[in-house]
């Protein structure tokens, strides 16, 4: 049913017969649906804005086996929707079948939406109706939101996976092995970071998926500064990855100014716990 074509790069676009056309950040649940209508011949066209920070463009890929094509928004944005249709035609020469939601404009000032396509367009249009999830709308807007306030919960469910970041390893204070528990520092770009607070995760190294509890926020403890920073349980980790992942499945608590390090360290003990217990009683 499903092809499987892992880079753009590699599929001729006179192949493609039909498309999915969307901003794409996050590959969510309702951006799924979208695909499900896509003949295996099928080509993801996304718009990029230049604020995608759920699926940044380079990691986007991974979550479909359609080719994604980019286009970049400014240079399209000017078209009127005539010449929109022209130069989806004119890129893919034996374009059949158009799929979007409900809420897809483009052109010029967005001034053209699905009536419009319907008409411009002489093929297939498929339109798919809004998806929510427990009553609420999937957006890219709206899961942004949730892991703003640490909701990651809500969040992953819209999200259809756990919501998942890279970030290259940077040196820490120096304090983790000596004073707390030994922890991988990570340098983030890109992705939006939840909200302050200590994590329950999995941390990927090597392609290797540890259980790890994680905290990102302000060491306002110690030195005041940003960290993003990850426990491995369980494990003895010489970490020699440069790329690591992190995927989030549940806050535990808000980032708190202790008053001692001992205090501090008794706090990330019980942290420990509870991930430890919530991966026994989950898994
Ligand atoms: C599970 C966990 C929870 C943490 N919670 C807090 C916190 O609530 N407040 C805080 O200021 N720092 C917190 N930290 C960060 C520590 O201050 C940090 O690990 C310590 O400064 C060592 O940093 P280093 O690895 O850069 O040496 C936490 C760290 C971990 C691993
Ligand atoms: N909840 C939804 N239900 C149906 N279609 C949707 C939904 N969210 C997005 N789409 C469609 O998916 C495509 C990508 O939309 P995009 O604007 O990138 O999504 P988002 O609204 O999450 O930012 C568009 O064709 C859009 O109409």
């Amino acid at each position: 049913m499903e092809m499987k074509k892992n880079s753009s790069t590699l599929v001729n676009k006179n192949t493609i017969t039909s498309i999915a056309i969307g901003g794409f950040d996050g590959m969510h649940v309702a951006h799924q649906e979208l695909f499900k209508n896509l003949d295996e011949n099928g080509a993801i066209v996304s718009i990029e804005s230049g604020f995608a920070n759920l699926t940044p463009k380079v990691y986007r890929q991974e979550y479909s086996s359609y080719p994604i094509y980019y286009y970049v928004l400014d240079n399209i944005k000017h078209l009127e929707g005539d010449q929109f249709i022209k130069l989806l035609n004119e890129e893919f020469p034996n374009l059949k079948k158009i799929v979007v939601g409900y809420d897809f404009c483009f052109g010029k000032n967005r001034r053209y939406c699905i009536e419009k396509l319907k008409e411009l367009f002489h093929g297939n249009v498929k339109i798919i109706d809004e998806i929510k999830i427990d009553d609420i709308a999937v957006h890219s807007r709206v899961i942004r939101e949730y892991l703003k306030d640490g909701e990651i919960e809500i969040a992953n469910k819209l999200l259809g996976k756990e919501y998942k970041i890279y970030g290259h390893q940077i040196k820490g204070q120096g304090l983790g092995t000596k004073s707390f528990v030994p922890t991988i520092n990570l340098k983030v770009e890109q992705f939006l970071l939840p909200k302050e607070g200590v994590y329950i995760t999995k941390t990927i190294l090597n392609e290797i998926e540890y259980n790890s509890v994680t905290f990102l926020g302000h060491r306002v403890t110690t030195d005041g500064s940003y960290a993003v920073e990850t426990h491995i349980l369980d494990e003895n980790i010489i970490n020699d990855t440069y790329t690591i992942q992190i995927k989030f499945i549940k806050k535990i608590r808000d980032n708190l100014k202790f008053d001692s390090f001992d205090e501090l360290k008794n706090q990330i003990d019980k942290d420990i716990e509870t991930t430890k217990n919530y991966f026994i009683n989950v898994y």
